[in-house]
């Protein structure tokens, strides 16, 4: 028998840090930093209304230029291994914009290690620390990891390649896994190096013009330490330790990006747009949190909200020429400090039985089930553990779930059974459908980077063909208006003439198409201004315009697609000969695009022509990071809106269809 107990602690607020990376190019040494420390916990930064003031900003802790790897280890990583090691989960992440010096904190150099190496060592010695406590003796310890990298709304296994997007799961008690995530036990630091070095050159990076090696991907280095008795009363405690390198936000005008790159950096900001959102939902109690909206915030619920000890380090650039970025990530710092966690001691206590065995097989490390198991699932198979009589250790670390199926009740044990094949055959299908598309590079290091290059021609491939069945979805969706124009002209025809001009059945078409399955009126929705708001701490003085910064959205009023009838019911689909530009008309038209591309919500965005969830959220994702769109050309400028698709939106919303108030 065992019982899992989760000893919950008090809520804890996510601890958020700020670190100021150096100046690194010689000729911007001299020209003044846009940003500066004022003690060990606050800054000050240009303010862009008003050059004569700055706006302050308070944190848990703010590392300046000359911060050592060292200071952001004490105070943001040691105090967390700690808790690891009694069986608690802890996120430490870094964010902020491209070039910024995420990648430095997280991993850091040979000579200057960063983070991660930091805190696997920190366990190696908080276990030799604890196993030399006399109190401690009866505990086994065990430390695996697992790595993994979120590239283009995929997740990629970092420590086995294998070339396919693995699924997320949750199980019944919402804990979030991975099936089939490779997992390695390590028993000291120089193991962990050994594994994890090559590993982390599978990572996506290229060169932008702001990083030479910059990440294209979020990574998440999971740690997972196992503690467990030997002798009454058993218990086992599992602590996880998730350390994530968020890829940076980026500027494309700044980077250069096209092509693969401009995709890339589309889903990366995407997906911290998701990010935002999540910390916002969160500090405003939102019941729906949508951190199913993007891989990296499903992942990362545990850390956001969840059951972790959480810090996140936000990593900022002080040269002029990053001051939007800088400016946006200290935002997005300031408000995530109100999120609050509840973490709990995942414990499950282990009754000997009868048929226990009197000395367990002890080879030194113990065996684990899969870093990403469901700690609910592990209670019941380790109620079974007590069953067996001198298992065998695996060496591997990594224990399939089938393996246990025979010390299950046949209850379980058919259940266990119809998910392992249910999961096998999904597996061994998506596995067949990788191949077709993907065929497997082979094994080792040599062809890693072909698996890379495969997977971005894959990419590239499946975006191809999204499109292709977008365009013929267009076209069959223009076919059909074009016969059902055609079948309504008929059914009129004792009443009304049929143009045979080509220009009128062209128009009227556009006309009827443009409002194909738009419905008459939109629910209402609320714009929520981007808050800078009471959580910057700005400085108190009356002087300081900080306020300033507010960005008011204006009133988002009921929308709705007009389409192109005339107020007195006159179709215009008769008038489409008289469908010249009128240039009033369509000025009124531009402004009120452009007032909805800069307030309307992502529902609302979609009811323009050619603009779905996807496109509606770069838009959205856009002027919050940007400001405001003045031309509808500015579309230009989103990150993965391509000139021709907004070319495509200008045409279809702009030239025969108006957008009015209701
Ligand atoms: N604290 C620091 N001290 C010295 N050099 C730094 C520091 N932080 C960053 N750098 C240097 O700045 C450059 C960019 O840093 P890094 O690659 O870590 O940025 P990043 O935020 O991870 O960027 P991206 O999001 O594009 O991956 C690197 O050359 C790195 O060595």
């Amino acid at each position: 028998m065992s019982d899992s107990t989760s000893v919950s602690g008090t809520p804890t607020r996510m601890k958020v840090a700020v670190r100021l990376r150096p100046v690194l190019k010689q000729d911007d040494k001299d020209k003044e930093p846009c940003v500066r420390g004022l003690d060990a916990t606050s800054l000050e930064i240009w303010n862009w209304r008003d050059t004569k003031q700055t706006i302050k900003y308070n944190f848990d802790v703010f590392f300046d230029a000359t911060s050592r790897q060292q200071d952001i280890h004490e105070k943001c990583v040691k105090p967390l291994m700690a808790k690891a090691l009694r069986g608690q989960n802890a996120s430490i992440f870094a964010y902020g914009p491209t070039g910024a010096g995420k990648t430095h904190t997280m991993l850091g150099t040979v000579e200057r290690p960063g983070i991660i190496p930091r805190a696997v060592n920190d366990i190696f010695r908080l276990i030799n620390k604890q196993k030399l406590n006399a109190g401690d003796a009866q505990w086994m310890y065990s430390l695996s990891f697992s790595y993994l990298e979120i590239y283009q709304e995929k997740v990629y296994d970092l420590l086995e390649v294998k070339g396919q997007d693995l699924p997320i799961r949750e199980d019944r008690d919402r804990t979030i896994f991975i099936p089939n995530l490779a997992e390695r036990v390590i028993t000291s630091l120089e193991e962990f190096h050994d594994l994890f070095v090559p590993a982390s050159k599978n990572r996506t990076t290229a060169a932008t013009k702001l990083n030479s090696r910059s990440s294209r991907s979020h990574s998440i280095l999971l740690l997972k330490v196992v503690k467990k008795q030997e002798a009454p009363p058993y218990k086992k405690q599992i602590g996880k330790v998730y350390l994530i390198d968020l890829a940076g936000s980026e500027n494309n005008k700044r980077t250069g990006n096209r092509g693969i790159r401009l995709k890339e950096s589309g889903a990366i900001n995407t997906s911290l747009f998701v990010l935002g959102q999540v910390v916002d939902a969160l500090n405003q109690g939102l019941g729906r949190v949508p951190y199913r909206d993007s891989k990296l915030t499903r992942l990362l619920q545990d850390s956001l909200g969840g059951s972790a000890h959480a810090c996140m380090i936000t990593n900022i650039a002080p040269e002029e020429s990053n001051y939007m970025e800088t400016y946006t990530a200290l935002n997005f710092a300031s408000k995530s400090r109100h999120i609050v966690n509840k973490p709990f001691t995942n414990e499950i206590t282990e009754r000997p039985t009868a048929q226990r065995p009197a000395k367990r097989s002890s080879s030194g490390e113990e065996r684990h089930q899969a870093a990403s198991s469901p700690p609910r699932k592990k209670a019941k198979r380790d109620s079974n553990e007590q069953k067996v009589t001198n298992r065998p250790e695996s060496a591997e670390g990594s224990t399939k779930q089938q393996e246990n199926a025979p010390f299950l009740s046949p209850l379980l044990r058919r259940q266990a059974n119809f998910e392992e094949s249910m999961k096998s055959r999904l597996q061994a299908l998506e596995n067949n459908i990788m191949t077709r598309l993907n065929p497997p590079a082979n094994q080792g290091q040599a062809h890693q980077s072909h698996d890379l290059q495969n997977r971005q021609i894959l990419e590239q491939l499946k975006e191809s063909s999204k499109q292709l069945s977008q365009l013929q979805k267009q076209n069959s969706k223009f076919h059909q208006v074009l016969a059902n124009s055609r079948m309504k002209d008929q059914d009129h025809l004792p009443q009304r003439k049929i143009s045979s001009d080509p220009s009128t059945k062209k128009t009227s078409s556009g006309v009827a198409g443009s409002s194909l399955g738009q419905p008459a009126t939109l629910p209402k929705a609320v714009v929520k201004p981007l808050t800078m708001s009471t959580q910057h701490n700005f400085a108190p003085q009356p002087t300081t315009k900080s306020n300033l910064l507010k960005r008011r959205a204006p009133d988002v009023q009921f929308m709705k697609i007009k389409t192109c009838d005339d107020p007195k019911g006159k179709s215009l689909k008769e008038n489409a000969h008289q469908l010249q530009p009128n240039p009033e008309l369509q000025a009124k038209h531009t402004a009120e695009i452009i007032h909805l591309l800069n307030t309307g919500s992502v529902k609302q965005l979609k009811s323009l022509q050619s603009v779905g969830e996807k496109r509606a959220q770069l838009i959205r994702s856009w002027r919050q990071m940007f400001g405001e769109f003045t031309t509808i050309s500015d579309l230009k400028k989103v990150n993965g809106l391509p000139s021709k698709t907004v070319d495509a939106i200008i045409r279809n919303n702009l030239l025969c269809q108006g957008i009015a108030k209701g």
